[in-house]
């Protein structure tokens, strides 16, 4: 199903995201996450590429299993900054023979290591440019990424706003955010896309802390305020692996309650790769999620 239609059909998506283990490890481990995921019942899971510029194997295959063997529908991402047209093409072919009907078109992070080996010149810069041919192909599903906080690399948020309505205008049909600790920063950009012409379905992406390293390169990674009442937490917890994980873990419910009295469109949870958390916080929002079912 098109992750648009599901969109319509519900007053508030959930949805959780994957990434596929590291090279050296086999891709069996994620099955047993997804055993896990799948009692959540989720809208639909998504599934990481290059995240972090990480490796861009398997991504397919696993999007593949969870449409065709999990029977739950599938998010693929796709970056576009360090591709080929020729290889876009392929990913495209590689979606269709697999059932996939939606992508998360981004451009994606610009990977660190100086030898990097871009395609030169560069055929595509910015997610616009991909979002513009997965539209031409004309049947895939489109969704983008959003900014509350605006874009780690943009100087300015009025511009990054003006290049999501380019990304919608290109032919995005949902929005995931970036992830976020605050949810006035959230509502305030909400306003914003609004008076820009933007009404498509947003998702707010939420991150339960799972340990202060992850947060500390994550945040970096997004860019995104630390508020005063999360901090305090990290700095009274950060020595003690299970508090943490049980401050983050309410930190998170009590963001996705407040979002959902609000009349969030979607929650994306970045599960991490961690069943066990994914599951107690969305266990712990039943009710409200059968109420807004
Ligand atoms: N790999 C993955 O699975 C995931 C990756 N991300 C990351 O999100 C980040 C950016 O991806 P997107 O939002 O798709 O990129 P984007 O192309 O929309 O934006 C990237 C930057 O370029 C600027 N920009 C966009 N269009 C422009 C234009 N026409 N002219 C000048 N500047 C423009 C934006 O303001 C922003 O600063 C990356 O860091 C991406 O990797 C986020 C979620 C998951
Ligand atoms: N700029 C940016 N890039 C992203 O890839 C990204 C975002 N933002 N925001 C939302 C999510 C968060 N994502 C992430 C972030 C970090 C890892 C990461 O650090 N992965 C580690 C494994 C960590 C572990 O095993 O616990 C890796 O080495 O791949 C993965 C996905 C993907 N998304």
């Amino acid at each position: 199903m098109k992750i648009k239609d599901i969109f319509e059909t519900k007053k508030t998506v959930i949805s959780l995201e994957v990434f596929p283990p590291k090279i050296d490890s086999p891709v069996e481990t994620i099955f047993k996450t997804l055993d896990q995921l799948k009692d959540i019942n989720p809208d639909f899971i998504s599934v990481t590429y290059g995240a972090g510029g990480k490796a861009k194997d398997r991504t397919v295959e696993i999007a593949s299993k969870i449409k065709n063997e999990y029977h739950i529908e599938s998010l693929a991402h796709l970056t576009c900054i360090s591709a080929t047209k020729k290889q876009i093409k392929e990913s495209f072919e590689e979606m269709r023979v697999n059932n996939i009907e939606n992508i998360l078109a981004m451009r994606g992070d610009i990977p660190e290591d100086p030898d990097f080996d871009f395609p030169n010149p560069l055929q595509y810069e910015h997610a616009s440019d991909l979002i513009k041919e997965v539209k031409a192909e004309g049947d895939f599903s489109i969704g983008a990424a959003c900014y509350p906080e605006g874009h780690v690399d943009c100087e300015s948020k009025v511009k990054d706003v003006k290049y999501l309505k380019q990304k919608v205008e290109m032919g995005a049909e949902f929005l995931i955010t970036q992830l976020f600790f605050d949810n006035e920063l959230f509502y305030r950009f909400m306003d914003e896309i609004d008076l820009a012409g933007i009404n498509l379905p947003v998702s707010a992406g939420i991150l339960p802390v799972l340990n202060k390293n992850q947060i500390i390169r994550i945040t970096k990674l997004a860019g995104c305020a630390i508020p005063p009442k999360f901090q305090r937490i990290l700095n009274r917890y950060e020595d003690n692996p299970e508090a943490l994980k049980e401050a983050g873990e309410a930190y998170a419910i009590e963001q996705i309650i407040d979002l959902m009295a609000w009349g969030v469109r979607g929650i994306h949870l970045y599960t991490m790769n961690k069943p066990d958390t994914a599951k107690r916080i969305i266990g712990n929002i039943e009710n409200i999620r059968k109420l807004q079912g």
